[in-house]
């Protein structure tokens, strides 16, 4: 169970004021506060630009022609959102290896999605009976349970309401309120239903609309924001809703989605929460990552993928080795994007978009999610994606303002004792689901300084509490 962010703004707000530039709100979004100005992007601003915002030539920057160099799909957009979409991916033989644009033809354009991808004769229905259930022993959720009373405890919705929701872009889909609004079908509604989520966090009510609509997205949100479910219910909806795919009888897997994250954690969260997602729907996932045997993977592959959440280095490994090909992916997303840039994962990551069999922007879908927004991302978003929307959940680049801090001075000699008290309040103070407690040891002499934050990473990773606040203090904002 990852963090949440909505309880981290509310002991923000009440503990510390907002710093830094923040970004005001504008036009498209949902939690208005009229007194700011319109927010542009940085990447839309014309005259003036700080250096740090500005962009190269190839990026778009001026207002209204948002995103530049978008490859239109041919018959225009629309065409593509209006319906669905098939073209011939590079090296697509006659075999019926087809790439599927899925404008998902709005919500409530197929009903009950799902149907047709369990029942089609060769399709992987019967993967469900040998499926593992993700959620436990916990019976399967009846449709009339209480949810509400029962509900997802990790996120403090009540905190949601200040929130700044910004979007830009044209033909904004409207965000919805409740998962009801969304034809995302019975499979997974009923999954929904089963991890408890009652309401969609903002950036599932409003990345959710734009990805079923068929849309591009780039996506600034913090980590902990729900941003997994966001990109992953339209991606298994769109599966289910496409025309079932004949993929090749080879020992190479040709993956429907491919969800790329930093790290083996992250992945391994994500495959998690993906698998709970799709259960029972006959849509697969499937992880791999560095630092683990690869052959286990391998294996895995060979028995079918639909998602495929990877890390870039194993990534490039498997499609060297021709055991993966991405010329099927209808759907990308790039989860926590600055911090692959920041790991250097920015040569693999565009060798795979951009060098390797997967369809070109336009073709495929694509999501970008990001918890800052600088010139590299930026970049990336206007290589990557094509007629995107622009979406920016709390204020970007200011994770720092949504997180409770404190300082304490511990001797060197108490520092750990220090840190199992801390832990262990945290755990008897926590709910199940809810965030977790993230100490800093500092490498200063003279004592030691003990920062701690609460609702941005699990516990249950201190390398990925290490990395973070790495991070954090080499993008200086750690003050
Ligand atoms: N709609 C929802 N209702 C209730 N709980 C939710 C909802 N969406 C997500 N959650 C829960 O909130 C927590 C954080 O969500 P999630 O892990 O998806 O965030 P994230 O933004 O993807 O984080 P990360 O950056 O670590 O990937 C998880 O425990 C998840 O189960």
């Amino acid at each position: 169970m990852r963090s949440s962010w909505a309880d981290s703004v509310a002991n923000a707000e009440e503990s510390a004021p907002a710093t830094g530039a923040a970004p005001a709100p504008v036009a498209n979004h949902q939690n208005s506060r009229p007194t700011r100005s319109s927010y542009v992007p940085p990447h839309l601003r014309g005259g003036g630009r700080s250096p740090e915002n500005q962009v190269p030539a190839a990026a778009p920057t001026p207002a209204g022609a948002y995103p530049s160099g978008a490859v239109q799909p041919s018959g225009g957009y629309a065409a593509a959102v209006g319906g669905t979409r098939w073209a011939a991916p590079p090296g697509a033989g006659s075999a019926g290896v087809g790439v599927v644009r899925q404008g998902g033809g709005g919500r409530g354009a197929v009903g009950g999605a799902g149907g047709g991808w369990n029942s089609r004769p060769g399709g992987w229905g019967d993967r469900r009976d040998r499926e593992p259930n993700p959620f436990g022993d916990s019976e399967p959720a009846a449709v009339d349970v209480d949810f509400e009373s029962q509900q997802n405890t990790g996120i403090n919705f009540d905190a949601y309401e200040d929130i700044p929701v910004e979007t830009s872009g044209h033909d904004v889909p409207p965000a919805v309120n409740t998962f009801a609004e969304i034809d995302l079908g019975d499979a997974l509604n009923e999954n929904i239903r089963r991890c408890k989520y009652v309401r969609p966090t903002p950036v599932q009510r409003h990345a959710i609309p734009i990805v079923i609509g068929g849309r591009d997205l780039m996506a600034c949100a913090q980590t902990g924001s729900g941003k997994t479910a966001a990109f992953c219910f339209p991606i298994i909806s769109g599966i289910l809703k496409s025309r079932p795919p004949q993929r090749p009888r080879a020992r190479t897997a040709f993956p429907l989605a491919l969800i790329l994250s930093p790290t083996r954690e992250l992945s391994v969260q994500i495959h998690e929460e993906a698998k709970k997602f799709a259960y029972q729907t006959g849509v697969k996932a499937c992880v791999a990552y560095g630092g683990a045997p690869i052959h286990q993977q391998l294996r895995e592959l060979e028995r079918g993928v639909d998602i495929l959440v990877a890390t870039p280095g194993r990534l490039m490994d498997l499609l060297e080795r021709a055991r993966v090909s991405l010329q099927m992916v209808n759907y990308l997303a790039l989860d926590e994007a600055d911090r692959m840039l920041d790991m250097g994962f920015e040569p693999q990551i565009r060798k795979i978009v951009e060098q390797m069999d997967m369809p070109p922007r336009g073709v495929r879908q694509t999501m970008l999610f990001s918890a800052t927004f600088p010139k590299e991302i930026q970049r990336l978003a206007s290589d990557f994606l094509a007629d995107y929307i622009f979406l920016a959940v709390g204020r970007v680049g200011s994770s720092t303002d949504l997180i409770a801090q404190r300082v304490e001075f511990v001797l060197e000699a108490d520092k750990r004792s220090y840190l199992m008290d801390l832990i262990h309040a945290q755990k008897a103070n926590d709910v199940p689901g809810k965030r977790i407690l993230l100490l800093w040891s500092s490498w200063r002499q003279r004592g030691a300084l003990m920062l701690w934050r609460t609702g941005c990473i699990q516990m249950g990773s201190l390398q990925q509490v290490f990395m973070e606040i790495v991070h954090n203090r080499r993008k200086g904002s750690m003050r």
